[in-house]
C-alpha cells in the first residue's frame, strides 16, 4: 500500500544541508495499522508529510497502491491526496466557522459526492462516533475528545484508503486519548483500510500491528517480545 524507496530529505542551514531522513526504505501492506515512533524531532512528521505528499523528498520516491506521488505533478498530487487520504491531526483543524455537519461533507464534496449520498453518509457517521445529536453544534462548543470524534469521521467521510494521523491524542488528557484509539480502531478494523499514526504513546504502539521507529534518519521495525528488538529494514 505504502512503499518508500530510498527516501531523504535535507534542509538547508545556511550553507549546510541536514538529513533528517537518509536513504530510508519501508513497506506498509493494505490493511495494516503500524505506528510511527522515534524521539521528538526525529522526523516523523517529515516522513508523514512525505507520504502524503503534502511535501517533496529531497530524493527517493513514495509508492501509494504502485502510484509513485513523488513524480506526480503538484497539481495531480493533491488530487490524488484529496482521494486517497484521510488526516486526522493534533490540534483536530476542524473549520470553526463551519457546523459539525459541515466539516464533514467538506471532503464528500471536494470528492463530488452526491448531496443525497452524502447526508446519509454524514449521518451514519455522526452516529457511529456517538455525536448524532450534533450534527449542527459549531465547533467552539465541542470538548477536545468530541472535536477530535468529529476530525476521525471527517477523515474517514471520503471512505479513502490510507488514514494519516499525526499525534491523534496528543493533546487529550490519557482516558479521552484511549477512547479516540480504541473509536479509530474500531472504525478501521475489518475495512481493509491503511493507517499510520505518528505518536510517542504506548498505547498505541500497543495497539498497532507494526511499529516502525525514526532512528538516525532511518526506519526501524520494532519487534514486541521481552523489551524491543531493533531490527534495521533497511541494511
Ligand atoms: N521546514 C523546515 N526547515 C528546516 N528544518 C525543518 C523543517 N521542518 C522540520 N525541520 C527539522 O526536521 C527535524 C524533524 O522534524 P519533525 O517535525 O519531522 O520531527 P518529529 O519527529 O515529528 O518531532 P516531534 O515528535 O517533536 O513532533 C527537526 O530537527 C526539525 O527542526
Amino acid at each position: 500500500m505504502v512503499e518508500m524507496r530510498a527516501l531523504t530529505k535535507r534542509y538547508e542551514e545556511g550553507t549546510e544541508a541536514r538529513s533528517v531522513i537518509e536513504r530510508a526504505d519501508a513497506e506498509i501492506h493494505r490493511g495494516e495499522f503500524v505506528a510511527l515512533a522515534g524521539p521528538s524531532g526525529s522526523g516523523k512528521t517529515t516522513l508523514l508529510n512525505l507520504i502524503s505528499g503534502i511535501d517533496t523528498p529531497t530524493s527517493g520516491d513514495v509508492l501509494i497502491d504502485s502510484v509513485p506521488i513523488t513524480k506526480l505533478s503538484e497539481k495531480d498530487r493533491t488530487l490524488f491526496r484529496r482521494k486517497n487520504i484521510g488526516f486526522v491531526f493534533q490540534f483536530f483543524n476542524l473549520i470553526p466557522t463551519l457546523s459539525v455537519k459541515e466539516n464533514l461533507l467538506l471532503p464528500l464534496q471536494l470528492n463530488s459526492f452526491p448531496s443525497a449520498e452524502s447526508d446519509d453518509r454524514v449521518m451514519y457517521l455522526l452516529e457511529r462516533i456517538g455525536m448524532g445529536d450534533r450534527i449542527d453544534s459549531y465547533p467552539d462548543r465541542l470538548s477536545g475528545g468530541e472535536k477530535q470524534r468529529v476530525a476521525i469521521a471527517r477523515a474517514l467521510a471520503h471512505n479513502p484508503p490510507l488514514i494519516l494521523a499525526d499525534e491523534p491524542t496528543g493533546n487529550l488528557d490519557a482516558d479521552t486519548g484511549r477512547a479516540i484509539l480504541s473509536l479509530l480502531k474500531s472504525l478501521i478494523d475489518g475495512s481493509g483500510k491503511t493507517m499510520v499514526i505518528v505518536s510517542h504513546s504506548d498505547v498505541v504502539a500497543g495497539m498497532a500491528d507494526r511499529v516502525l521507529a525514526m532512528e538516525d534518519g532511518k526506519l526501524v521495525e520494532r519487534i514486541r517480545g521481552d523489551g524491543y528488538v531493533n531490527n534495521r529494514l533497511d541494511s
